[in-house]
């Protein structure tokens, strides 16, 4: 098998090309749009962009206190999103708080459930089975009463995949902070393998394997080679900052357009 291909690959499973599926995260235009009242950078422009590029899938993590993405938000996309019916709406959150409201009213096609408490800076850890497994198996299982697939963010541990299947869960995302770290220091090669142990757990437990966070030009495609079976990644914050430096080039030549214009003899 060759290990770049998902086991899924397909509609939402990932590209029918069978190459990981790239689901950009939008959280960070909303960041940016919320700090006037004009409407941009809009979220829905953004995804229209994102999705003519040629990306596969749109993710938006809506917190609690909508410090970027905000309900209306959630809604838009869910509308827009009806016209590209080839790219997959993943919803991430805390299904113990705002998530599942979001579920009900939009039905993506992937909820991702994530340990956050409210307020909480950024997403910092996966779900502890032990302890929360049964108060997610009912919410899991809600989701999939719903035609929606859930994915668990999880910490790289082998030894938790088996639970994340047992309580019902569709795909894994291996929370991949650890991994951005660990770039391009001694401990990579170490850290490379304990993910790529995960992944081989979550597959052989029948799980898909997504993963996110902190990833971003430089430490994606090594990733990619040495951790087998990804379907999806979601990424946000490094690719909107590299979406704002790539453009500036183009924008200033605008700008610059816009001035000499307005020297021109009339
Ligand atoms: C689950 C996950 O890793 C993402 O939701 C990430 O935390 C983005 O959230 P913020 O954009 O709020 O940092
Ligand atoms: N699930 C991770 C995600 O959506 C984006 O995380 P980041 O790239 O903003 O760190």
């Amino acid at each position: 098998m060759n290990p770049l291909v998902a086991p899924d690959a397909g509609a939402h499973g990932g590209p029918a090309s069978g190459l990981t599926a790239l689901s950009v995260n939008l959280n960070k235009v909303a960041l940016l749009r919320n700090t006037r009242h004009l409407g941009i950078p809009s979220v829905t422009v953004a995804a229209t962009r994102v999705l003519e590029a040629g990306a596969d899938g749109i993710t938006v993590h809506p917190r609690p206190d909508e410090r970027h993405i905000r309900h209306h938000d959630v809604h838009d996309l869910a509308a827009l999103l009806r016209a590209w019916p080839q790219v997959e709406f993943n919803i991430e959150g805390n299904p113990l708080h705002n998530l599942m409201d979001f579920v009900r009213a939009v039905r993506p096609h992937q909820a991702t459930f994530v340990p956050d408490t409210v307020g909480q800076f950024t997403s910092d850890h996966g779900w502890n089975l032990p302890a929360d497994g049964e108060v997610l198996r009912p919410l899991i299982e809600e989701c999939h009463a719903l035609g929606v697939r859930v994915s668990l963010f999880m910490d790289p541990l082998p030894q938790a995949m088996a639970h994340a299947r047992a309580v019902g869960a569709d795909r894994v995302e291996l929370y991949t902070e650890a991994w951005a770290r660990a770039w391009g220091t001694p401990e990579q090669a170490a850290v490379g393998a304990r993910y790529a142990e995960a992944a081989r757990a979550a597959l052989a437990a029948g799980l898909g394997v997504n993963a996110g966070h902190d990833l971003n030009r430089d430490n994606l495609a090594v990733f990619l080679r040495e951790v087998p079976g990804v379907s999806e990644v979601s990424i946000g914050h490094a690719l909107i900052a590299d979406a704002l430096e790539l453009g500036y080039t183009e924008t200033i030549r605008d700008y610059q357009r816009c001035i000499r214009r307005a020297h021109a003899p009339v």
